[in-house]
C-alpha cells in the first residue's frame, strides 16, 4: 500500500519504514494550509493563500513503524482546479476539509469524496473528514452530528478541528497513520487482489475525469 517499503533500514530498529502520500482537499479558506502548517510547525498564520501547490515532510518515529507523511496541500482557488488530478494521483491518504462556519464548503466536500470515489477503491485511500475552524463555534453551520453521520454512511474518518487554536490537529494526523498502518498489517496478513501493486489508475477509464469544484 505505501509508496516504498523498506522494512529495517534504519540501524538501531527493525521496524519497518512507509512512505505515505497524503493530500489536502477542500474549498478556498477553510484551513488547508493552516491545518498542515500547525501539525509540521506547530504554529498558526492569519494569512497563507496557496498558489497551486504547497509540499511539506513530517517523519514520525512510531514504536511500530518509522512514517513519512508527504502532505501536499492544493489550492481550494477555483482555477487551480484544472490540474487537481495530479496532485491526488498515488494518494494513500486525503484530508478533506471544510469550515465548520460555511455549509457550502461542506457540500463541496462532499463533490470532492465523489471524484475521489471514481479514482480509488476504498481500500486504496483512506479518507477522513474534517470540520475546520471549532473556534467559530457561535458561526456554526455544520453540526457535529451532520458531519458525524456524512462520515459514518461513506466510511471516512473524522474530526473536528481548530488549527487557529490547536484543537485535534495532531489528532487527525495521527488517526490516518494509524489507519494507514492497521490497513498494512491487514494486508499483510490477507493481501488484496485489489491491493495497488495490482491496480494500474492510468488505464482505468472510469477514474479519468478531473476534479470538479
Ligand atoms: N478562526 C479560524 N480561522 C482559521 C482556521 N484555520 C484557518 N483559518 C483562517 O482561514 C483563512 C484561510 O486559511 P488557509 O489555511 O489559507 O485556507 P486554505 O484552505 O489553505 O485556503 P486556499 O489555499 O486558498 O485553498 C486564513 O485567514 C486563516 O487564518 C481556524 O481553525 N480557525
Amino acid at each position: 500500500m505505501a509508496q516504498t517499503v523498506t522494512p529495517g533500514t534504519s540501524p538501531e530498529s527493525s521496524r519497518p519504514s512507509y512512505m505515505y502520500k497524503m493530500v489536502l482537499l477542500g474549498s478556498m479558506s477553510v484551513g488547508k494550509s493552516s491545518l498542515a502548517y500547525r501539525y509540521v510547525k506547530n504554529d498558526f498564520r492569519e494569512l497563507l493563500p496557496t498558489v497551486g501547490c504547497s509540499f511539506f515532510t513530517q517523519t514520525l518515529n512510531l514504536d511500530e513503524a518509522t512514517v513519512k507523511l508527504e502532505i501536499w496541500d492544493t489550492a481550494g482557488q477555483e482555477k487551480y482546479q484544472s490540474v487537481c488530478h495530479l496532485y491526488y494521483r498515488d494518494a494513500h491518504t486525503a484530508l478533506l476539509v471544510y469550515d465548520i462556519a460555511n455549509k457550502q464548503t461542506f457540500s463541496r466536500a462532499k463533490i470532492w469524496l465523489e471524484e475521489l470515489e471514481k479514482r480509488f477503491l476504498p481500500d486504496e485511500i483512506v479518507i477522513a473528514l474534517v470540520g475546520n475552524k471549532t473556534d467559530l463555534g457561535a458561526e456554526r453551520e455544520v453540526t457535529t452530528e451532520e458531519g458525524e453521520e456524512f462520515a459514518r454512511t461513506k466510511g471516512l474518518l473524522f474530526m473536528e478541528t481548530s488549527a487557529k487554536s490547536n484543537y485535534q490537529v495532531n489528532d487527525v494526523f495521527m488517526a490516518v497513520v494509524h489507519e494507514l498502518l492497521r490497513r498494512e498489517k491487514e494486508k499483510a496478513s490477507n493481501p488484496s487482489p485489489y491491493g495497488r501493486s495490482t491496480v494500474d489508475l492510468g488505464v482505468s477509464g472510469a477514474r479519468t475525469r478531473c476534479c470538479r469544484t
